[in-house]
């Protein structure tokens, strides 16, 4: 049932996108990048904000929400009805990528996500020293996720650098399930 809904809703072009991650990880200037918004001005959310983008021909619903330890109980508030999780990791962030891992390890859990797609947005690449694409799949354990299908992109909110490229992804990723079911 809940496929057949979610098949309706692709057909019509619409998606609902659930972005998470630690605090600190870029996803509000991920966000306003995408925008063409200023990047420079951005403060920790404590909430939520929703934004939606046009984006080939697709609405994109993206539901960008506050990552500090203590309202991460709240995430699960916006589970439901997600086409795509969007995961944003920190590249430079190496001291937290246990939690960061245990985080998604716990989502990826959540049968009301069972359906979504997971795009992994490692963030900061404009940083020297950070953590490669190699590695973070080896710290995260993607290569042991069965339930869902993922990619790693390397992205740079600052210089906007790939950001289009993973939601492409994201986007493909929905056309492609409407042929699977
Ligand atoms: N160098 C660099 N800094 C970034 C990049 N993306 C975000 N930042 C910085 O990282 C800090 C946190 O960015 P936010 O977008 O607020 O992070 P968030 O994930 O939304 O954090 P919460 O809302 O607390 O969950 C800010 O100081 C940003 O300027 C990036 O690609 N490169
Ligand atoms: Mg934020």
């Amino acid at each position: 049932m809940l496929s057949i809904l979610r098949k309706a809703r692709l057909k019509d072009k619409e998606m609902r996108i659930l972005m998470l991650g630690l605090d600190n990880a870029g996803k509000t200037t991920i966000v306003k990048k995408v925008m063409n918004e200023d990047v420079n001005t951005v403060s920790p959310t404590l909430g939520f904000i929703i934004k939606t983008i046009d984006f080939q021909g697709y609405k994109l619903n993206i539901w960008d929400v506050g990552g500090q330890k203590t309202i991460r109980s709240y995430w699960r508030n916006y589970f439901e009805k997600t086409d795509a999780l969007i995961w944003v990791v920190d590249a430079t962030d190496r001291l937290r990528i246990d939690d960061c891992k245990a985080e998604l390890k716990g989502l990826l859990l959540e049968e009301r996500l069972a359906g979504s797609s997971l795009l992994v947005f490692l963030n900061k690449t404009d940083v020297m020293g950070g953590m490669s694409v190699e590695e973070v799949t080896k710290a995260l354990d993607l290569k042991n996720i069965l339930t869902h299908r993922w990619v790693v992109v390397p992205c740079s909110a600052m210089t906007g650098q790939n950001l289009e490229k993973g939601l492409s992804w994201v986007v493909q990723d929905a056309k492609d399930r409407l042929f699977l079911y």
